[in-house]
């Protein structure tokens, strides 16, 4: 890694064992499908508690370019449908909920929309959207740079036929998702049929099945990864946005690490946020977990290494292995080889970190093996990667002299993490 002229954040140590709440804000994937589905939908609808984040942002800006309306109410963000009467530009930054959930919508326009990204994202696998949509009728210009990737041009014309399509989803679940949030619009509605090694972070598609129906959109799940989406309207409806529970990873793990503990209120009975399995999985490293009216996650000092298959819950992974490395024996990641698409190759990122603090991590083809060593301060790069910057800040809580590249990352899907950092520490925010 070479250096970055990114500022360095000096990741407090823990002063004493923590003793907090911490509000979370809505979850980026909740809040980002509400926002494409109240665009789609026939009626105005209310996104209650948005995240409002990069990311989230970054959404807004997209469906505005395609004639909505977005407009901030005391409770959120009220949403009047998209006109889909022009073309447009399209930001995507670094969301991967913009880069594969936009497209499909875009196709609906009348008019060319174009779409670029940050340079991590010109990067990040996008192939089967592309090819997904033409096939369902959609021309799409993507031979201004790499074939497959942004940037691309969706040449809409204000209808989309659709039909069948099979692609392989096992680079992203985020492909399926994106395909059934606008089939609904469709001509013919969206039959989509995956082929190849299996889909990874499944609950995500869960959620976006559960989100259309809960707007009256028919689903058809009933065959093996085949999703069939009935055309039809989709009804505006006002909905408050669940907390967002992968980004509660850095805060729990902040209890193991201390000895302390850390409450979230809000957090849901049932959802399909993968970041409900924190709570297995951070009991299994030897965490005390209580589900009442809050979720309460207290540790005893001592962190234990576990053997997982994340396949299901990857966007997990960056803070489990700083937990990892912290651990009282060796742990194996495993089922996480879509990983390397993600904001970075995260794999690839959290060895070279972890090892640059004098740790012992070995990739594997699907996910890492984690060796806990003494660790000692150093920098830690962040790679553009919100969540490689959470992880950073996890181990900096027990080893002196970590600073993080970049902690102003954190705010593709958290407005303010070193102020929520500091107030959990009971310290100043560090500028
Ligand atoms: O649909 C979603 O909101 C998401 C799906 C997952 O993507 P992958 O299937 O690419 O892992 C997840 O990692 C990402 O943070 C959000
Ligand atoms: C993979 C992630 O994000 P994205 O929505 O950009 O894919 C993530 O947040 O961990």
């Amino acid at each position: 890694m070479t250096e970055s002229s990114a500022p360095l954040w000096p990741a407090p140590t823990a002063p004493a064992p923590v003793d907090a709440a911490i509000t979370l804000p809505g979850s980026k994937s909740v809040t980002n499908r509400a926002l494409i589905l109240a665009a789609l939908a026939s009626s105005p609808s209310l996104v209650g508690r948005p995240l409002i984040a990069r990311d989230t942002r970054l959404m807004a800006g997209a469906l505005r370019a395609l004639g909505a309306e977005i407009d901030d109410d005391t409770h959120g963000w009220r949403v009047t449908p998209a006109t889909f009467d022009g073309g447009g530009k399209v930001d995507c930054g670094l969301a991967g909920t913009v880069m594969r959930f936009v497209p499909p919508v875009a196709a609906l326009a009348a008019g060319d929309v174009v779409f670029d990204g940050d340079a991590h994202a010109r990067v990040r696998p996008m192939g089967a959207i592309i090819n997904a949509l033409r096939h369902l009728g959609v021309s799409i210009d993507d031979s201004s740079g790499d074939a497959g990737r942004l940037p691309f041009t969706v040449h809409g014309d204000g209808r989309v036929p659709g039909g069948e399509v099979t692609i392989d989803a096992s680079a992203s679940s985020q492909f399926v998702s994106g395909l059934m949030l606008a089939g609904a619009r469709y001509d013919r509605g969206l039959t989509v049929q995956h082929v190849g090694k299996p889909i990874p972070s499944m609950p995500h598609i869960e959620m976006t099945v559960n989100m259309l129906r809960e707007r009256g959109v028919v689903v058809d799940t009933a065959s093996a990864n085949t999703w069939r989406v009935e055309p039809g309207p989709v009804s505006g409806i006002d909905t408050t946005i669940e907390p967002d529970l992968s980004n509660a990873a850095p805060f729990l793990a902040a209890a193991l690490v201390t000895a302390g503990e850390v409450r979230i209120p809000g957090w849901p009975a049932f959802t399909s946020q993968p970041g409900d399995a924190l709570r297995e999985l951070l009991a299994q490293m030897g965490a005390t977990c209580v589900l009442g009216d809050v979720l309460a996650v207290s540790g005893t000092g001592a962190i234990h290494g576990i053997d997982a298959d994340l396949h299901d819950v990857g966007e997990l992974t960056p803070v489990l292995a700083a937990l990892a490395a912290l651990a009282d024996s060796p742990s194996h990641l495993r089922g996480i080889a879509h990983l390397r698409g993600h904001e970075t190759d995260r794999l690839a990122a959290l060895a070279t970190e972890i090892n640059g603090l004098g740790g012992d991590v070995t990739e594997t083809a699907d996910g890492l093996v984690i060796r806990p060593r003494p660790l000692q301060g150093g920098v830690f790069h962040s790679y553009a990667d919100h969540r490689m910057a959470q992880a950073g800040a996890v181990l900096g809580l027990a080893v002196r002299g970590v600073q993080v590249e970049d902690i102003a990352t954190t705010s593709k899907t958290l407005p303010d993490f070193p102020g929520m950092w500091a107030s959990m520490l009971g310290l100043e925010p560090v500028a």
